[in-house]
C-alpha cells in the first residue's frame, strides 16, 4: 500500500493542485495566471494535443535503477524539467519568487526567472544559492541601456543563461485582464526596475499600473497625436509590462548578435518562443545556444499550433544542421507522461509554467515542492512502466499517434 505520509492526500495530481490553488487566489490573480489569449483555444490545445500520442511500453527490462537526471546549462538537473519564467509571483503568495527559488534548489530543478518578477534577480539568486543554476528571461527593450544593465546584473549575480522571449513583439489580447482592469497591488513592485524608475523619475512610484489601465493611457497618448510605428513613444511612467515587454522592432540580424556580445562568455543565449522549422533554422544560423519551443502558454497568438505539434518540425530542422543545439519545449505539460511524450518527440527538456504558480498559491514553497514532486514521481513512474532507465533513451519508438478516427500509426 502506498505510504500516505509521503503524500498530501488532498493533492495527488496537478489538476487537484489547480483546483486547490483556484480557491486561494483572488479573481484578478486567478484570471491573469490562468487565461490564454482571445478564446483560449491554443491554451486548451497545448494540453489536449498530448492526447494524440500514446506510449508503447516495453517490458522485462530490469528497471530497478532509473536515472531521471539530465544536464542543463552545464548543471545536473534531477529531472528533465524546469520552472518556466512567469511574471509577478508575489500575486500568488507573499514569498513569491523566493519561495519558488527555494523549492527549485531543494528539488534540484532549474529556475527561469521572469524579468517582470516581484522579487529582484539578486534576491532570487541568493535563494537559489551559488551552486544552483538560474536562467533570466529577457525582454529586449528598445532602450538598450536598460537591457544592458539587467544583463550585467544577471552576470554578476551568477545566472547561467538568458532566455530571450521572442513571441512578444506585441502583447497578446487577454480579455479577462482587460475586463478586470488588472493592476499590481500597491505593496508589490516590478522589482528589477525599481532603481531605474527611481532614478528616471526622481520619485518613488507608488502607483504601479501594469495592465489595462496603462494600455488605456497609451491609447490616450496615441489619440493625443503620438504615432506608434516609425518612432515609437514609450510612456514616461513606470516600467510596466504593457509599456516594456513588447518590442516590435526585435529582429534576428541586429538583436541576437548584440545579445551574444553582451552575454558571453558568462551566460548562454537562448531564444524562447520558436514555433516553426524556419525560425529554428534561423536560430541555428545565428548561433544561439538553444531553443525553447513555446507559444507563451497560449497567451500570445491564439490559433497558433500547440507546442507539442510544433515540436517535430523544429526537431527535424535542428537535426538537419551540423551543430545541433538543444531543444526545449513548454506549454500544456500537466503530467509526467506529457514530459515523456515531449522527450520521445525529440525535446531534450521541458519547462512548466502555470502548475508551479498553482503550487505557489496553494502553499508557497511547500506547494511548489509538491508540484515538482508530483511531476518528478510521475516521470520516474512513466519511465519505469515504459521500460526506460535513462532519459537519453527516450525516443520516438516509444510513441504512437492516434488520429481522430482512432487509427494508430508508428512515428
Ligand atoms: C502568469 C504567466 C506569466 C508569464 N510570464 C512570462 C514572462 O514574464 N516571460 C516569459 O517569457 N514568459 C512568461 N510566461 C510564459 C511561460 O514562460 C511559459 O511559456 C508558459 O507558462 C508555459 O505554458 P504552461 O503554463 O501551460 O506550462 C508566463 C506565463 C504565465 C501563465
Ligand atoms: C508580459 C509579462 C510581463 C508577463 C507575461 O509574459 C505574461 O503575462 O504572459
Amino acid at each position: 500500500m502506498a505510504n500516505s505520509k509521503a503524500h498530501d492526500l488532498n493533492c495527488l495530481t496537478i489538476s487537484e493542485l489547480e483546483a486547490l490553488a483556484a480557491q486561494r487566489m483572488d479573481k484578478q490573480t486567478r484570471d491573469y495566471y490562468n487565461e490564454g489569449a482571445d478564446s483560449g483555444s491554443t491554451l486548451a490545445e497545448n494540453i489536449s494535443a498530448y492526447q494524440k500520442y500514446r506510449i508503447r511500453p516495453r517490458v522485462l527490462r530490469d528497471i530497478s535503477s532509473i536515472d531521471t537526471s539530465v544536464t542543463v546549462f552545464g548543471h545536473k538537473n534531477s529531472i528533465p524539467l524546469g520552472v518556466a519564467p512567469t511574471a509577478m509571483q508575489c500575486l500568488a503568495h507573499p514569498d513569491g519568487e523566493t519561495a519558488t527559488a527555494r523549492a527549485c534548489k531543494e528539488m534540484g530543478v532549474v529556475m527561469g526567472l521572469s524579468s517582470f518578477s516581484t522579487t529582484s534577480l539578486e534576491d532570487v539568486k541568493r535563494s537559489l544559492g551559488d551552486e544552483h543554476p538560474g536562467a533570466l528571461q529577457l525582454y529586449l527593450f528598445e532602450e538598450r541601456q536598460k537591457s544592458r544593465q539587467l544583463i550585467q546584473r544577471a552576470k554578476k549575480a551568477g545566472y547561467k543563461a538568458v532566455l530571450l522571449t521572442v513571441d512578444t513583439p506585441v502583447l497578446g489580447r487577454r480579455n479577462l485582464e482587460i475586463r478586470n482592469q488588472f493592476k499590481l497591488p500597491k505593496h508589490l513592485k516590478i522589482a528589477n526596475f525599481m532603481q531605474d524608475e527611481e532614478r528616471d523619475q526622481g520619485v518613488d512610484n507608488t502607483e504601479k499600473e501594469t495592465g489595462a489601465n496603462e494600455s488605456r493611457k497609451r491609447s490616450a497618448a496615441s489619440e493625443a497625436g503620438y504615432q506608434e510605428g516609425s518612432k515609437r513613444v514609450l510612456p514616461s511612467g513606470p516600467i510596466t509590462f504593457h509599456s516594456h515587454a513588447p518590442n516590435p522592432k526585435l529582429c534576428w540580424d541586429r538583436d541576437i548578435e548584440w545579445l551574444k556580445q553582451e552575454c558571453y562568455p558568462e551566460m548562454e543565449v537562448w531564444v524562447k518562443g520558436i514555433a516553426t522549422a524556419e525560425d529554428a533554422l534561423l536560430a541555428c544560423h545565428h548561433g544561439v545556444d538553444g531553443i525553447i519551443v513555446s507559444n507563451h502558454g497560449g497567451r500570445q497568438l491564439n490559433g497558433a499550433l500547440a507546442t507539442i505539434d510544433a515540436l517535430p518540425e523544429v526537431v527535424d530542422a535542428v537535426r538537419s544542421q551540423s551543430s545541433k543545439i538543444p531543444i526545449h519545449v513548454d506549454g500544456g505539460i500537466r503530467h509526467g507522461t506529457d514530459v515523456f511524450k515531449a522527450l520521445a518527440l525529440g525535446a531534450d527538456f521541458v519547462w512548466v509554467g502555470r502548475p508551479v504558480l498553482w503550487g505557489l498559491a496553494y502553499k508557497g514553497e511547500e506547494g511548489v515542492k509538491l508540484c515538482l514532486k508530483l511531476l518528478s514521481d510521475e516521470i520516474r513512474l512513466c519511465m519505469g512502466l515504459a521500460g526506460v532507465t535513462k532519459v537519453e533513451d527516450i525516443g520516438k519508438e516509444y510513441l504512437v499517434k492516434i488520429d481522430r478516427s482512432g487509427f494508430v500509426s508508428r512515428l
